[in-house]
């Protein structure tokens, strides 16, 4: 049974550099107003920013009009439990705490940031946190050692008007508590049938079996564990206040024994406190929640090497059924803050969880099912609750949390529309931020690919390989040798036997003579003798990769990353034809906007009918991409004016479109700033877009790679490609020097192209995208 690291998708090394590079940490801020003029200052600042304090010092509550307060969440710990790794001291639990906020803004679109108070003392916590508490419209404290968080909770909550949630607790508990309600009902039992074993009596361990107890666990039938074994009623050793409340009457005294016969084990602990022995002993379909971080009690692996028939979860995202608190806290607040609720009560987690539970119930959409390890998700043992990237939780779950505060008069302000809110809620998240996930969704959902990874002997495309295979993506094919291969593997501490990853080259590949006889047959017009073409397939792994896409042997190629673009192009068009027209289309990610930028690589000065046709080809692959294309052709001239020929050749694409009756919309030429906003200028209120231009065709290479640049090193922006689109076959070529993300998702939509809607045809000329990737224009 391999070890549960191996399952890691990442080295120490990784881990360390993704903290470090490009800024050290994971969160950084970002202006809402513009400060570019004197006035600008005037108002953000001195004299301007005295109004809004006068009007907060007459009625506080209006720092949730004038300031960032109401979306703001304090992510606070003293770094005494981070995860199951123990009090490492404040500093130690800052990723942690940043690592919260990030998640935070991402599936809820929370502002937030960490504060690490340097202090065991709870007393002295609860001073500091009392004092700056009113920052924010929230606090999730986290990582905090039991007994003190209880105290340091309740009274914060007590001392400010805002919810402060111990995440540990409340987070963790609202997970299981959704996850043991569906668990129950799939494994034919009930919930107050159920005897239910607790590991680990702190923060979460304790908080998750009193919810558990609210949804219908008969006390009678729990027995919680600590490191001195049973809780039982009247011990008197390692005891609280906390844990005596669910002490019970029990002759158990040994973790072991209760586990005789139990439906429910949750493990809140640490790796290793439950034990095979023990699983093998529990009732038939035995119900194991091994939750502790990183590492859980028990592996899913070990508990199937017993128990065929038990419902397995962990907090790992490597395993199915991720019981994690990522699941309950960026809702909860998502809702909490929306009604600026003062607290969050009883009725709000109970709400959450129920939430949760019923989300899971639902049919899975195929994008969120594509993402889960190329499973089609269905309620069942595999699937008990909703996963981190479903895109419903943000609009489904916090309408419910709101509604429960409303209910219970922890409101400020109710929200009037619960549709309209709905609504908002799902325009939150940034919808280019899922385009990657929804382009590797689809191609995990697909039939598996062969993708050729031509540098195989490059450490960092044998890592992206290693990463492609790791996240199920396909069956990565290195080219290069075997040795050289599997000691720069070895070297990046990765272990290759087990994973399937191929390896090939012209000397053990046993088809040289068929390649060559292949290629010499389409070169041999072209001035190349057979033993040039010999000396092609057997030297240059471009050349060979290409010529296995081309038979058939794989699906989708990527290379790029020890040649320049032209050479390694020139090279791959040799052995692959071009559909009709090649270009090279790159995906601007900025501020919740999408942007498709043409050509950034083939074309260096088109004239007025290749910008027509690379307009046709770029409209053609954002389709299948699943947005709905927006042509703007961009000039430094807008309708005519200044007249000129870099304008009139613009201007001339215009009109071949025109006679041609394309089926997109397109306007043109113009700048970029009446392209992104065509209806805010009125001498031109005749532009036919219907909305901003998403599909950006540029007069020139340079005028495309120098914008593209530019907006990625000016920063806030994320620059995909270029995608090389077009050839007969597909293939991606990433720059010179690519990183390990970067050959990533070339081979992601390498392999993307050669999906079951695109085979053979490149990303243009296909039927419509498949259903994972069509979406209600978004943009
Ligand atoms: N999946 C998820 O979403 C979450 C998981 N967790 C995980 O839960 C665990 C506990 O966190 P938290 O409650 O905050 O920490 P606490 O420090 O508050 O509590 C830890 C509890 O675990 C007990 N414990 C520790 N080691 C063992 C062991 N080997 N056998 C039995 N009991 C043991 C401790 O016993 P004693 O009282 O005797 O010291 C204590 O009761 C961590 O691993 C954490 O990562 C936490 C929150 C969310
Ligand atoms: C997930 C979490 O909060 C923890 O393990 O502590
Ligand atoms: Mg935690």
């Amino acid at each position: 049974m391999p070890d549960q690291t191996d399952k890691q998708t990442f080295s120490d090394e990784e881990a360390l550099d993704f903290h470090r590079i490009p800024t050290p940490g994971k969160i950084s801020m970002a202006p809402t107003k513009p400060m570019a003029t004197q006035r600008d200052l005037s108002l953000a600042y001195s004299p301007g920013v005295a109004v809004p304090v006068r009007a907060i010092a007459e009625d506080p509550d209006l720092a949730y009009d004038y300031t960032s307060k109401g979306n703001m969440v304090a992510v606070i710990s003293n770094g005494t439990a981070i995860l199951g790794l123990g009090n490492l001291g404040h500093m130690a639990s800052k990723p942690v705490m940043e690592g919260k906020s990030v998640l935070f803004k991402r599936f809820a679109d929370v502002d937030s940031f960490d504060v690490e108070v340097k202090t065991t003392d709870p007393d002295e916590f609860v001073t500091v946190v009392k004092n700056i508490g009113d920052t924010w419209g929230g606090i999730n404290l986290e990582d905090i050692k039991s007994p003190e968080c209880f105290v340091i909770e309740s009274e914060l909550q007590d001392l400010l008007d805002i919810p402060v949630f111990h995440d540990d607790q409340h987070g963790t508990a609202i997970i299981s508590t959704a996850g043991l309600i569906n668990a129950v009902h799939i494994a034919g039992k009930q919930m107050d049938q159920v005897k239910v074993v607790l590991s680990g009596a702190g923060a979460a361990g304790l908080s998750s079996i009193a919810l558990m107890k609210a949804a219908g666990v008969r006390p009678e039938n729990t027995v919680i564990c600590d490191r001195d074994g049973v809780v039982y009623k009247g011990r008197e050793h390692g005891m609280d206040q906390w844990k005596a409340a669910h002490a019970t009457d029990t002759p158990f005294r040994t973790m072991a024994e209760a586990m005789v016969g139990a439906d429910v084990v949750l493990g809140l602990s640490a790796k290793g406190a439950i034990t095979k022995e023990m699983v093998a002993s529990m009732a038939p379909n035995p119900i194991i929640f091994a939750m502790a971080n990183p590492d859980p009690e028990i592996t899913p692996e070990d508990v199937k090497s017993v128990r065929s028939d038990a419902i397995i979860a962990t907090g790992r995202s490597d395993y199915v059924n991720q019981v994690n608190n990522v699941l309950a806290f960026p809702y909860l607040f998502r809702g909490a803050l929306d009604v600026r609720a003062r607290r969050v009560n009883h009725e709000m987690k109970v709400a959450c969880a129920q939430a949760l539970a019923a989300l899971a119930r639902e049919d899975v959409p195929d994008e969120v099912a594509a993402a889960y390890r190329g499973r089609k998700l269905k309620f069942g043992p595999d699937y008990i609750i909703p996963t981190p990237f479903d895109p419903r939780l943000i609009w489904y779950i916090p309408p419910f949390i709101a509604q429960a505060a409303m209910d219970t008069g922890v409101a400020r302000r109710p929200i009037e529309d619960m549709d309209a809110y709905r609504h908002s809620l799902r325009s939150r998240v940034d919808p280019s931020a899922a385009l990657m996930q929804k382009i590797t969704s689809a191609v995990r959902g697909g039939p598996n690919k062969r993708v050729v990874f031509a540098e195989g002997e490059e450490p960092a495309v044998i890592r992206a390989a290693w990463a492609f295979k790791q996240a199920e993506l396909g069956t990565p094919v290195l080219v290069g040798r075997e040795d050289l291969i599997h000691q720069n593997a070895a070297e990046a501490g990765l272990n290759f036997d087990e994973l399937g990853i191929e390896i090939t080259n012209a000397r053990v590949s046993g088809c040289n003579a068929e390649y060559t006889d292949w290629l010499y047959e389409k070169l041999q017009r072209r001035g190349y003798l057979r033993r040039d073409v010999q000396r092609m397939i057997n030297q240059d792994r471009n050349y060979f990769a290409a010529t296995l896409v081309a038979q058939g042997r794989a699906d989708a190629m990527v290379a790029g990353v020890t040649r320049n673009f032209n050479m390694a192009l020139k090279e791959v068009q040799r052995v692959l034809d071009v559909d009709d027209t090649l270009i090279g289309l790159s995906i601007l990610l900025a501020k919740g906007r999408t942007l498709f930028v043409a050509d950034t690589s083939i074309h260096e000065l088109p004239d007025a009918r290749e910008l027509a046709e690379i307009a046709i080809k770029a409209a053609d692959t954002v389709r299948r991409l699943g947005r709905n294309p927006r042509v703007g052709f961009l000039s430094y001239s807008t309708f005519g004016n200044p007249p000129g020929d870099r304008g009139e050749k613009v201007r001339e694409a215009i009109r071949i479109l025109d006679r041609k009756g394309v089926d997109f919309e397109y306007e043109g030429e113009m700048p970029p700033e009446v392209a992104l906003d065509p209806h805010g200028h009125p001498a031109y209120a005749f532009n036919r877009l219907s909305k901003p231009a998403n599909t950006l065709v540029m007069p020139a290479i340079h005028s495309a790679a120098i914008s593209t640049k530019l907006v990625q090193a000016l920063g806030g922006a994320t620059l995909i490609g270029p995608l090389l689109v077009g050839l007969e076959k597909p293939v991606q070529i990433v720059s010179l020097g690519a990183s390990v993300n970067e050959i990533l998702t070339g081979a992601t939509f390498a392999a993307y192209d050669a999906g079951p809607a695109f085979q053979g045809t490149g990303l243009t000329s296909a039927p419509p995208p498949p259903a994972a990737l069509a979406e209600r224009d978004a943009d």
